[in-house]
């Protein structure tokens, strides 16, 4: 074998230089590694030797001030002195245990001396005081004013002057009450405006804060509002008969919990009786369902509960969401809960198949995707709107109550009109004047109708249609003046850097805005719905109605054709009509939309 060839020279000084640096990387390290070891034995041996080394000091300390005395006191006194130690020195040497004691009171003396006299540091300034002074001076260009007698906010102020109360989370702000000028225009939603982006920019963006403007008293109360509960899974509620939960709120903005399983692939079963907050119930528990399942985490939630029927002042509602921000989660999740208690006709005027998954089941009316079947059903609506409420009218006349099938409730989720117009050629009045009975006589008749609109679209929806629609939704991050005219009135929240799919503001009737987390109720269809959702979803769906049963009715009226054949262990109340292919009978006098071509 042949031997091999020495390096060479250039070869031979890269290995000297990569061995040179290896050690000297090794050297580093064993110097490092030696420092921290030292450091190590100087504080335990400082530990050990503390005693002694206080003693030390204080016999230095003892010294030199023996030493200053001596060289400051006049020739008398230290001649004095003298004489005092060896007269002293005498007699100790003579008592019993004389020197010992001696020796105890000097080493008293150097405990004494050799105390640590260093002075406590002052104390710092309060927690959080420089984020409050950085609030302060953020509000102080808008808030100055030099008639306020008070000077509560003047350029190089004090905010102590200003804030009268504030409380921190670690260094989080979480409460501040603050006085303000009386010149302070605060009736003016611009200038609130810019006053709750200072706050919240100095305050910190990552969370939402309540701003409680008392105008009466030229105060503000800023609060910081706490997560909201995260996903919820699709389950069925414990609620009233006609009362549909959207979702959940603050505990603050309701008086009512409901049992809630947080287990997304748990029973879907009711947790357990809802809860009167006045009671003082525990906020949350975990509780073992009855038929012996695995233990659900169960927790008792804060609902925005929508009522329809009779017992509401709010029976229509209108949500508006940006893409994607789980406008359609929240129809399913209205779907499912109107469907325990009566019909439903799906309009998807997008043509999206959003409402593929209600077709065919028990309960479910019609679910139009053409422009031909909506106005076919918006016709039959108007009719069957008159129809309920000539039937109540004769009721009431005749004195005997009003028959099942003029009062079974029934949702209509018509999902952008906006849209609709365009796909019928009609425009948004020839829509309203479908819409219009059904709107003004919904609670009446038992009708209500759920619309949804884009942001960019809501200008579009007709003013009919916004006045008579009084529960209103706004999901996802939308600006001021598309939240205001969603909810007709300001949020007076802001903030939260990130809003999840489902987090939005809520606004019952004449109610203040509360802020709305949607439950996560995901299409069965969709393919990446997970396999437990997607159970938990068709549990709770109504039955499917069997396809050699169901047939369209002759007659408009929903529960008039009786109850329909074939639907599979049916279990809804006798007058349930489910129909699949279409309706007819709209009234003669029934408006129509315009044909698209
Ligand atoms: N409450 C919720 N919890 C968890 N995820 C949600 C929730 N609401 C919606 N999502 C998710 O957000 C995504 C968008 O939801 P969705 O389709 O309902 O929005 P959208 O407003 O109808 O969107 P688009 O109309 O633009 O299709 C989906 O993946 C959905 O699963």
């Amino acid at each position: 074998m042949p031997s091999p060839l020495p390096p060479t020279a250039p070869a031979l000084s890269r290995r000297v230089a990569a061995a040179t640096r290896n050690g000297l990387h090794a050297t580093r390290a064993g110097l490092s590694n030696g420092r921290a070891h030292l450091g190590r034995v100087r504080h335990h041996a400082r530990d050990m030797f503390s005693p002694l080394l206080h003693l030390g000091r204080g016999l230095r300390r003892e010294a030199a001030w023996a030493r200053t005395w001596w060289k400051e006191a006049p020739p008398d006194k230290r001649k004095a002195a003298a004489v005092g130690v060896a007269v002293s020195a005498v007699l100790l040497y003579f008592l019993p245990f004389g020197p010992l004691l001696a020796l105890a009171a000097v080493m008293a003396g150097a405990a004494w001396m050799g105390r640590d006299r260093t002075p406590p540091p002052p104390p710092g300034p309060p927690p959080g005081d420089g984020r409050l002074q950085a609030v302060y001076n953020g509000l102080v260009p808008h808030l100055a004013d030099d008639h306020d007698p008070a000077g509560l906010f003047v350029p190089g102020g004090e905010y102590a002057k200003a804030f009268e109360h504030h409380e921190f989370d670690g260094d989080r702000l979480t409460r501040l009450e603050l006085r303000y000028s009386p010149y302070f225009t605060d009736d003016d939603p611009d200038a609130r405006a810019r006053i709750e982006r200072v706050i919240e920019a100095k305050a910190g963006r990552a969370r939402e804060y309540l701003y409680d403007w008392d105008t009466e008293n030229n105060r503000l109360t800023v609060a910081a509002l706490p997560p909201l509960p995260g996903p919820v899974p699709a389950q069925p509620y414990v609620t009233a008969p006609c009362e549909i939960v959207l979702g959940f709120t603050d505990a603050s903005s309701t008086n009512r919990l409901i049992p809630v399983s947080m287990t997304p692939g748990g029973p879907a079963e009711p947790a357990g009786a809802p809860v009167d907050k006045a009671a003082g119930a525990p906020p949350a528990a975990a509780t073992a369902p009855a038929n012996g399942a695995p233990a659900a985490n169960v927790h008792q939630l804060p609902p925005v509960i929508w009522r329809t029927g009779t017992r509401t002042n709010a029976p229509h509602l209108l949500a508006v969401a940006g893409p994607a921000a789980g406008k359609t989660t929240l129809l399913r999740t209205i779907a499912l809960q109107a469907l325990r208690d009566g019909d439903l006709i799906a309009i998807d005027a997008t043509g999206s198949g959003d409402f593929a998954y209600l077709a065919g089941r028990v309960g479910v009316l019609r679910v139009d995707s053409t422009a031909d079947q909506v106005r076919e059903t918006l016709t039959w609506l108007h009719a069957e709107t008159t129809r309920r409420a000539a039937a109540i009218g004769d009721a009431k006349a005749a004195g005997v109550p009003v028959p099942e099938d003029a009062r079974r409730p029934l949702l209509v989720l018509l999902d952008e009109p906006a849209e609709l117009a365009d796909a019928t050629g009609a425009s948004a009045s020839d829509v309203y004047e479908l819409l219009d009975l059904p709107l003004r006589l919904g609670r009446t008749t038992h009708i209500s109708v759920v619309t949804t609109a884009r942001p960019t679209q809501l200008a579009r929806l007709h003013p009919g249609l916004l006045g008579e629609t009084h529960t209103r939704i706004a999901l996802g991050p939308l600006d001021t003046d598309t939240l205001v005219a969603a909810l007709g009135a300001e949020p007076g929240i802001t903030g939260g850097d990130a809003m999840p799919p489902g987090r939005g503001y809520a606004r019952l009737g004449a109610g203040p805005v509360i802020r709305l987390q949607t439950p996560y109720t995901p299409d069965p269809l969709e393919d990446d719905t997970p396999e437990p959702d997607r159970r938990r979803i068709l549990d709770l769906l109504p039955d499917v109605v069997l396809a050699a049963g169901s047939r369209a009715p002759d007659a408009a009226p929903a529960g008039a054709a009786g109850a329909a054949a074939g639907a599979v262990s049916d279990g809804r109340p006798e007058g349930t009509v489910p129909v699949t292919t279409g309706l007819s009978g709209a009234g003669g006098g029934a408006p129509s939309l315009v044909k698209s071509h």
